[in-house]
């Protein structure tokens, strides 16, 4: 009866998708993801799929896997995943033909990701040919034959069949040359003309049967060879900023490690140096350029074609419209070189690589635009080759883009094909906030220019902005994905190694930023590429795949060209380690489960799963938080706001303080940063809650803004409180919440000294792995780390060289951060840590002192703050304590150490506990994994996009 509860109330689920990507009831986790009385307790009948990973029943042996060599074969030690079960169960419930066909559509609506799921209209052609499949998977299930049919219906938007999946490799990157008819720059016209499609399915024409270009940098600019696939991306870099009819520029989507941070500078620096070339022929040429500059995306259309006449005065323009005569003034936006956009946390790594891999004869002036001393100067920016910055700066800086109306856009679209408004989305967005200043009034007079809150980084004309870890701007509606939208500049990247992680809708706030006409227009985006996959996902994803393959560069570690692998990394294991409870840690569960769960069956039965959103999001974290350490679930505070912040407190008046407190304990809201539950909340000054680390990472910057949408209040470390901070002032009383389950016996689990399964565990593979200062390099250590394979017949004298064996330990909270430090002390380790809650420097500190020391041989890790971008090679084994909503930061994170520059091969440990919430994200991750797959054309292994053929182009673009 549990289940029917729940999915009886779709409109709360429906609703509830629309609140946030990475929460855990954003799609067809819904079912899944919701604890296991929501689905365990019915039948359950296996089915097998082809398209996800094989689980080894019992198994202790590890898979090894380029990812995309071999097909990933996680290793389970408890049998099969009972994510199959979760999945099946849905099969199994209702009683009746109609009953049971009603529930199965149901069910299949919720399998769907919101953007996937399929039609519902009465009477329209579309709900037909669903109705036909949905009739062909019941009358096949009711033959008893039910599994493969229901389960490709049920996962059918998502994964191709294997036909369609696996097929040759790549033969290497298909490269447009200039012969291509559509290889020109393109006049303001010709480029608007590349709204039409038939335009798109031209170059992926060409696309087809074009050989693999490379190109080669002139001797002397940087310090280090490319690789053949970094001279690939180069040559079709060049290509795409210079010849692209669609946009000036594309998405490189190499696998994390594979150096797309090399393959940007060498495109830097190949485009300054053929500009010295031309500067010494053609001086003229470059002025040109140079004035061109200015002639940035917001309109499309050069400096030549509007009907201005300008004059310069001091550097202040003087405007004449020809067509009002009307007189304006624009300040000139000096002309400035490249933008690069990053997480805070690898702003030193860019510069250390435009250091360190440039000769010293091309050397590129850097910026760091960073903290709060940072220059005021448009003209000072403009000075560099290079400027580093981060996305909070750029939120801060740069006036948002307008919301897009998705709404009526897709009410419209949902009209136009004949879906329902169940299917649109209902909820209303808010109005754009600073809209207006991102728009020109007047014909060429910028309201930019004399806005006071538009900062420097909005006063220059870049040349090009590249964004790395673009996933960071994956949801539209952001104010970062808006601000980042707003830069002006003639050629646009984005780097990503997970460029889809949730859905995907995540494209379209790339092509937005890239300026891909047609799909940088929402109602685009969701005709061409949202609903085609909607209607039929194989030739919905064909056609996507098409339309990326114009943009988007992808290699993974496995990729093959003419028969070699593009990099020859040392393997990576993945095992998936199931730890068993203790027997007070299961009791201590299945209480917290038990409250949950009748909780939530309250909500369902009042109806109001909707508005306890929240709430139920607080309760899956406890729930998960349970499978790492009890304690976490008693929200131990930590009080890991800094002095300047507990100094501030005391000054604030009493009733300032009570109201903070009261909004920290009472307001139940998801950190706008993460999306989740705050984990160690902390309030704003301004009254908005988030994790401490998120909002800490935020506030990187001395002049930053609050994150949370809409709000404009400067905040500094010292407006940031914790509650004990805030407890301190108003009783004295420094310790955290009591717990709501005081009355449970569970004083054993909460002394101090207790160290959960997950952390023994932990703490029994770096000892068989890692080695101490003292014990380095002796031989009874060498014989246990021998029994680890990945370091199988290592000699001495490679482990002298390779250095000491190390590890990464991730968790996504601090506080079990806290408690596995202890565990790391009373066993001797030595060990750094990296948390969002440190600053910059530290941080770097942190990195620097775990890849060169050779004494330290644990990295203790934030998932969210250290799983992007960072270089840490030095590790070989990777241990993730917990699992993440979606399994592309997992791969983010395991990729710090499988990466370029690794020697050994890599040990990944995956713990997770049997019969928790755990299972069901597992499950969750395996969906989105497939639907990655199968937007990009990649197989199981990740390895190659299907070829298409003339034919498949032909019908994919409707001509
Ligand atoms: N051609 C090369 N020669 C020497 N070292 C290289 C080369 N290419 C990349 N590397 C090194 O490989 C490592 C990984 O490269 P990089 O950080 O650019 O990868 P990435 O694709 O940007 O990864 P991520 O997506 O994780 O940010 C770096 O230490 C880089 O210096």
């Amino acid at each position: 009866m549990d289940a029917i509860d729940i999915s009886s109330d779709d409109s709360d689920l429906r609703e509830i998708d629309n609140y946030t990507d990475e929460s855990p009831l954003r799609d067809s986790a819904t079912s899944r993801i919701l604890p296991s009385w929501a689905t365990d307790s019915r039948p359950t009948q296996k089915v097998s799929s082809p398209t996800r990973p094989t689980y080894l029943n019992g198994g202790s042996s590890n898979y090894h896997s380029n990812r995309s060599m071999n097909p990933p074969t996680i290793t389970d030690d408890s049998g099969p995943s009972s994510s199959r079960a979760i999945r099946d169960v849905n099969f199994e419930y209702s009683s009746g033909n109609d009953g049971r066909k009603h529930f199965l559509q149901q069910t299949l609506k919720r399998a769907l990701p919101t953007s996937l799921q399929p039609l519902d209209i009465p009477g329209s052609q579309n709900r037909q040919s669903h109705e036909r499949s949905y009739q062909s998977a019941w009358a096949s299930s009711s033959r008893g034959n039910h599994n493969e049919l229901v389960l490709y219906e049920n996962k059918g938007s998502r994964v191709l069949p294997p036909s369609l999946m696996h097929r040759k490799a790549t033969s290497g990157v298909q490269y447009t040359s200039v012969n291509d008819p559509l290889h020109y720059p393109g006049t303001a016209e010709e480029r608007a003309a590349a709204a039409d499609e038939r335009l798109i399915f031209q170059a992926a024409l060409q696309d087809l049967n074009q050989p693999k270009v490379e190109a080669r940098l002139p001797e002397g600019l940087l310090s280090v060879s490319l690789l053949r696939h970094q001279r690939i991306a180069l040559a079709w870099m060049l290509q795409k900023e210079t010849g692209s009819v669609h946009c000036s520029g594309g998405i490189l989507a190499d696998d994390q490690g594979l150096g797309k941070t090399i393959s940007m500078i060498a495109l830097v620096q190949m485009q300054r140096s053929a500009q010295d070339k031309s500067k010494a022929k053609d001086l003229d040429a470059i002025k040109a350029e140079a004035l061109n500059l200015d002639d940035d995306d917001e309109n499309g259309v050069p400096a030549s074609q509007e009907t201005n006449q300008c004059g310069e005065i001091d550097g202040v323009e003087v405007i004449t419209d020809a067509r009002t005569s009307i007189k304006g003034f624009r300040r000139r936006r000096p002309a400035a070189g490249t933008l690069v956009v990053c997480p805070a946390s690898v702003l030193r790594q860019w510069a250390r690589e435009l250091d360190e891999k440039v000769t010293d004869d091309a050397h590129l002036s850097v910026l760091i635009y960073h903290g709060g001393s940072r220059t005021k100067k448009p003209a000072e920016l403009a000075k560099y080759d290079v400027v580093l910055t981060t996305y909070a700066i750029v939120t801060n800086e740069v006036p948002k883009q307008a919301l897009v109306e998705e709404d009526d856009d897709d009410q419209k679209n949902g009209e136009r094909f004949g879906i329902s408004s169940d299917f649109s989305s209902s909820k209303k967005r808010k109005k754009p906030l600073l809209s207006k200043r991102g728009k020109k009034g007047r014909k060429g007079f910028d309201a930019d220019d004399f806005d006071p809150n538009c900062g420097t980084l909005a006063k220059v004309s870049w040349f090009r902005v590249i964004l790395d870890e673009a996933q960071t701007i994956k949801n539209h509606r952001t104010q970062v994905a808006r601000a980042c939208c707003s830069l002006r500049a003639k050629r646009r990247w984005c780097l990503s190694g997970t460029p889809i992680q949730n859905a995907i809708d995540e494209l379209f706030s790339y092509f937005r930023f890239l300026r891909y006409d047609p799909y940088a227009e929402y109602k685009s985006f969701c005709s061409q590429i949202k609903f085609p996959i909607a209607i039929n996902s194989i030739n919905g994803y064909k056609k996507l795949q098409a339309i990326l393959r114009a943009i988007m560069l992808r290699r993974t570690k496995g990729t093959v060209i003419d028969g070699e692998p593009i990099i020859n990394l040392p393997p990576k294991t993945i095992q998936l380690k199931k730890v068993a409870f203790s027997s007070e840690e299961r009791a201590f569960y299945n209480k917290l489960e038990a409250e949950s769960r009748s909780q939530f069956k309250a909500y369902a039965a009042a109806g109001t799963v909707k508005q306890n959103y929240a709430n139920i999001l607080l309760m899956l974290l406890r729930l998960r938080q349970a499978c790492d350490h009890p304690k976490l679930v008693k929200r131990e505070s930590y009080n890991s706001v800094g002095r300047a912040s507990s100094e501030m407190a005391k000054k604030l008046p009493k009733e300032m303080v009570e109201n903070l407190l009261k909004q920290l304990e009472t307001s139940l809201v998801t950190c706008s940063v993460c999306d989740d539950v705050p984990e160690d909340a902390v309030v704003t000054m301004c009254g908005h809650v988030f994790c401490n680390q998120c909002v800490s990472d935020y506030l990187t910057g001395e002049d930053n803004t609050c994150p949370t949408p809409g709000c404009r209040e400067q905040l500094g470390p010292e407006a940031v409180y914790s509650k004990a901070a805030l407890k301190k002032c108003v009783t004295g009383d420094v310790n955290g919440d009591p717990s709501s389950l005081s009355e449970f016996d569970e004083k054993s689990i909460m002394e101090n000294e207790y160290s959960s399964s997950k952390i023994r565990t932990a703490i029994e593979i770096l000892e068989s792995c890692c080695k101490s200062k003292d014990t380095y390099l002796e031989s009874d250590v060498l014989v246990q780390c021998n029994g680890d394979s990945s370091n199988l017949g290592e000699s001495d004298s490679e482990l002298q060289s390779n250095g000491p064996i190390k590890a990464i330990v991730f968790s996504q909270w601090t506080g079990m951060l806290n408690l596995v430090e202890r565990a790391l002390n009373q066993s001797g380790f030595r060990y750094e840590r990296l948390d969002g809650t440190m600053s910059l420097a530290a941080r770097d500190r942190a990195v620097k002192e775990f890849n060169t020391n050779p004494e330290v041989t644990v990295m203790l890790m934030s998932l969210k703050a250290g799983n992007l971008g960072l270089n840490m090679v030095a590790a070989s084994h990777v241990i993730l304590l917990d699992l993440w909503w979606n399994p592309t930061t997992e791969d983010q994170a395991i990729d710090r150490a499988h990466r370029i520059g690794q020697t050994r091969a890599v040990t990944v440990s995956r713990l997770t506990v049997k019969d928790t919430v755990e299972d069901r994200i597992i499950a969750l991750q395996e969906d989105k994994r497939n639907m990655v797959a199968s937007a990009f054309g990649e197989d199981q292994s990740g390895g190659t996009a299907s070829r298409l053929t003339v034919e498949d182009l032909r019908y994919l673009f409707n001509l």
